[in-house]
């Protein structure tokens, strides 16, 4: 579980920046495309800004790059709480990439309908393979949650590679999202996570007893994958010595 740490939310984002066009490369050559499920939130904006900056926008073979997300809010595609949109405003119009090669929930579908079309979409793309993403960026809530795998939800035990839907009664609302074993079944996650406000979740999730009911990141371990974490200092304050070394 190799970690990142750096002094500054800029030098961590640039660190993750370049990671991400190093997957893309790798997935591009190796198979010719990347597939990359997009996580949501505050946190990757200015990951995804940046990416879209002349500084890397000429880096990525852009037409060859697929994106997906991670998980989504239930609500229209045009609500400012759509990780939709803040991806589209942030990323995809930006880099001007067809709607073709995005896919995003149809959250006008009920929740449940919404889930079953995504899973069937992910698997359809994958076809005749299983569903092996070769980056699921993901972000760290200060209760552990990542995704929409939150603490004492059902999602949590779910087995299946795929994508449910689930009431979520901390945000009071319905939430769509990868389950762990699709997410574990990636060739690479990246947690994103910077803010002494998520300090303890950091500390709880790396170091904390094992305990997946109340720290639901814990459940990531891609099975065949790398699994980075990418922190500014503040986010790793409480980290033991040992914890911060990368292993
Ligand atoms: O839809 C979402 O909200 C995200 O997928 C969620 O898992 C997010 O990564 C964390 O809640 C951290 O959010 P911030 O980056 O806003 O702190």
């Amino acid at each position: 579980m190799p970690l990142h740490i750096h002094p500054t939310t800029e030098s961590t984002l640039r660190d993750l920046a370049e990671y991400f066009v190093a997957k893309a490369h790798e997935a591009i050559a190796a198979r010719g495309r990347f597939a990359v499920a997009l996580s949501g939130g505050s946190s990757p904006k200015k990951l995804y800004e940046l990416l879209a900056s002349p500084a890397y926008r000429a880096q990525v073979d852009w037409p060859n790059v697929y994106f997906f997300f991670g998980d989504e809010r239930n609500v229209p595609r045009t609500d400012p709480q759509s990780n939709y949109l803040m991806a589209k405003t942030a990323l995809l119009a930006p880099l001007g990439v067809a709607d073709a090669h995005v896919f995003a929930f149809e959250t006008d579908l009920s929740p449940a309908e919404a889930a079953a079309a995504y899973s069937k979409e992910i698997n359809d793309f994958f076809s005749p393979k299983p569903a092996r993403f070769d980056l699921v960026l993901l972000g760290l809530g200060d209760n552990s949650h990542t995704a929409s795998l939150f603490p004492h939800t059902e999602v949590l035990h779910a087995t299946t590679a795929d994508v449910q839907a689930v009431f979520v009664p901390e945000v009071d609302m319905y939430r769509l999202t990868f389950t762990a074993p699709l997410i574990n079944q990636a060739r690479a996650v990246a947690f994103l996570v910077f803010g002494a406000d998520k300090a303890a979740a950091v500390r709880r999730v790396r170091q904390g007893t094992r305990n997946a009911e109340e720290f639901p990141a814990q459940l990531i371990a891609p099975s065949a994958g790398e699994r980075q974490w990418f922190l500014d200092e503040a986010a790793a304050a409480e980290l033991s010595n040992s914890a911060a070394q990368p292993d």
